[in-house]
């Protein structure tokens, strides 16, 4: 059982990083005839086609918003866990950790595989051709063969560029190898949507020229020259593909752990602009009763909606503290982001909670947050806005720097030394969350306790730590909770997580043959769990949306929490026979002995 959910891997909602593609990591660079012409001076950046996308409910609508391009407004009233829209991405591309062990097609692993298979027979199967991409079934890999026939020469190709050293090129060179591909099997509507989306090329630094001239080699290169030149007849519109690419692709996440797998485009979910306060998020939920529904894009209203208004999703990591979401927002998308979010956190104003410190009385259950005082601030106490309890107050910034610095090495560490990465993070969250000197601790939604217990938690899922995890995923809920809305997809994800520790049943153990029976005896705790688990699938059938149908809510997680409602209800009532017979015992042996 532990298998499907233990693959909890570090999430982000936020839009694909356009992987590295500096020159250390794409294939050698190809003789100077093989080049594609070198950028020129910027010539303006192509207008936007006007695009109304098929897919768009009349619901909502494509409006020219000031400072911000196009953008999507209401046209009706939506409340939280209505799906806006729901849409198949033009293309998605697993990442290269994801590309061996997930279906093209589907975006499945193997352990998804139906699991009233035998473990044995929940296999991929392999292309025989390139051997590079795995497919679930023979219909996934018939579906993506128009597009795969092409892709699998190149990758053929590239294996035999690289002597097998470097198995395939990175994502973005695939994802825009297959976008290509896909616009020459689907024809010119589709390029016409690729042109629609953003540019900023007139506006890219130094750095990006020099990375997307990288990506555009590596591209003309994996593709062929001729596949590229049809699409972009020069290097302007070259570099505009790479920048449309950058500005507009998303995360392809998993529908059950939101784990980041690869990269998908597509315009219509495109049109939406950023907010960091968003009131809709972006999802990829699977619903049980559709197959395919995994590859489909799904907008998810998280807050009411009122006609008028614009529906902002979040292109960044809403964790991240704003200097750094802002510096995203700058370099990526080319805007000054001036949400609420961004524009908030001043004097009498909410305290940012990835910015904060926890009440010193927060083990006695006060919630509070205090602000963080800045690096150059001479306070010497600070004050819980709610309780009013006044603690002294040393500088932590430079603990808060060491941390970061901790953080990233164990992201980094997490896929090759997985214990090495935990033990980094369990040092890091035992310096932040225990008070420092006699300053209040960081609050568990600050940055970077927060990703660093969520990923800590990841790490203790995969290895089975399961009490660990416990006690990680109660303070991560607690963080998500200062940070996430009801029903964001993170939260909901963290609550879930949490609730399934919580209600596990213990496992089979020879030497306490009766924990079993004694667990679902206990049947004011199966009560308590049952609410708990009730709880979780509210916030969960929010987060994942009603799957545009109105008929189900929540796709896969919910199901899986709905078993476990189920396996608690049955367990009550089981529980409640073996009281009442342990009852009816008692009471013959007092019978008995009379
Ligand atoms: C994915 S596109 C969104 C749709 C875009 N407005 C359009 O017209 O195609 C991303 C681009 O939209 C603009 N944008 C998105 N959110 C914005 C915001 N909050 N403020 C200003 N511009 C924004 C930026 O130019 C960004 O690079």
């Amino acid at each position: 059982m532990a298998s499907d959910w233990a693959q909890l891997k570090h999430k982000r909602l936020s839009k694909a990083p356009l992987a590295s593609t500096s020159s250390s990591s794409t294939p050698p660079p190809p003789t100077s005839s093989a080049r594609p012409d070198p950028p020129t001076a910027p010539a303006a950046t192509t207008p936007p086609v006007a695009f109304s996308h098929p897919h768009l409910p009349s619901s909502l609508e494509v409006r020219i918003l000031p400072g911000r391009g196009r953008g999507i407004v209401a046209n009706a009233a939506f409340q939280p866990g209505h799906t806006l829209v729901t849409t198949a991405p033009l293309v998605s591309a697993l990442d290269n950790l994801h590309y061996s062990s997930r279906c093209s097609s589907c975006y499945r692993a193997a352990d998804d595989l139906d699991s009233a298979l035998p473990p044995a027979r929940r296999k991929l199967l392999q292309c025989s051709l390139c051997h590079a991409v795995q497919y679930c079934t023979a219909q996934c890999q018939k579906r993506d063969w128009p597009v795969h026939k092409h892709e699998c020469a190149a990758l053929r190709n590239a294996a035999n560029a690289t002597a097998g050293n470097k198995p395939v090129p990175d994502t973005p060179v695939r994802a825009l190898g297959r976008l290509l591909w896909t616009s020459e099997v689907k024809g010119n509507d589709l390029w016409t949507q690729v042109e629609s989306l953003e540019s900023h090329r007139t506006r890219l630094s130094p750095e990006e020229q020099e990375r997307f001239f990288h990506l555009s080699i590596a591209l003309a290169q994996y593709v062929g020259q001729e596949t590229l030149k049809r699409a972009c007849p020069d290097a302007a519109a070259v570099l505009d593909l790479c920048s449309r690419f950058a500005a507009n692709s998303f995360a392809l996440t998993a529908p059950t752990d939101l784990s980041n797998l690869g990269v998908s485009i597509s315009p219509l979910t495109a049109l939406f602009n950023h907010s960091c306060a968003p009131n809709a998020v972006v999802v990829f939920p699977s619903f049980p009763s559709s197959p395919t529904s995994s590859r489909h894009m799904h907008v998810v209203a998280l807050h009411p909606i009122q006609p008028g208004d614009e529906v902002v999703t979040s292109y960044v990591d809403l964790a991240l503290p704003r200097d750094v979401r802002q510096k995203e927002l700058r370099e990526r998308y080319k805007f000054e982001c001036g949400c609420e979010a961004c524009e908030g956190g001043g004097e009498g104003q909410a305290v940012d909670p990835r910015e904060a410190l926890a009440c010193s009385r927060a083990k006695e259950g006060c919630e509070g947050l205090i602000r963080l005082p800045d690096r150059d601030s001479t306070v010497t106490s600070v004050t819980c806005p709610t309780c009013r309890t006044t603690s002294s107050y040393k500088s932590v910034h430079a603990a808060l720097d060491a941390a970061k610095l901790a953080f990233a090495d164990a992201d980094k560490a997490q896929y090759k030394e997985p214990h090495v990465a935990a033990l980094h993070l369990q040092h890091l969250l035992t310096s932040l969350t225990a008070p420092l000197d006699s300053t209040p601790a960081f609050a568990p939604s600050a940055y970077p306790v927060l990703p660093a217990l969520q990923l800590l938690l990841t790490l203790q899922l995969h290895a089975s730590s399961f009490p660990a995890a416990l006690s990680t995923a109660r303070l991560a809920l607690k963080g998500t909770q200062h940070l996430y809305a009801r029903g964001h997809p993170v939260r909901a994800l963290v609550r879930t997580t949490l609730v399934r520790l919580e209600t596990m049943p213990p496992p089979q153990d020879a030497a306490h043959p009766d924990a079993e029976t004694r667990y679902w005896s206990d049947v004011r705790a199966r009560e308590g769990a049952l609410e708990a688990l009730v709880g979780a699938l509210r916030e969960v059938e929010v987060a994942f949306g009603d799957g545009g149908t109105g008929a189900v809510k929540g796709g896969e997680m919910a199901k899986m929490l709905r078993d476990l409602i189920s396996d608690q209800e049955q367990g009550i009532v089981v529980g409640r026979r073996i009281r009442a017979a342990a009852v009816e015992e008692q009471r013959r042996v007092r019978t008995l002995q009379r």
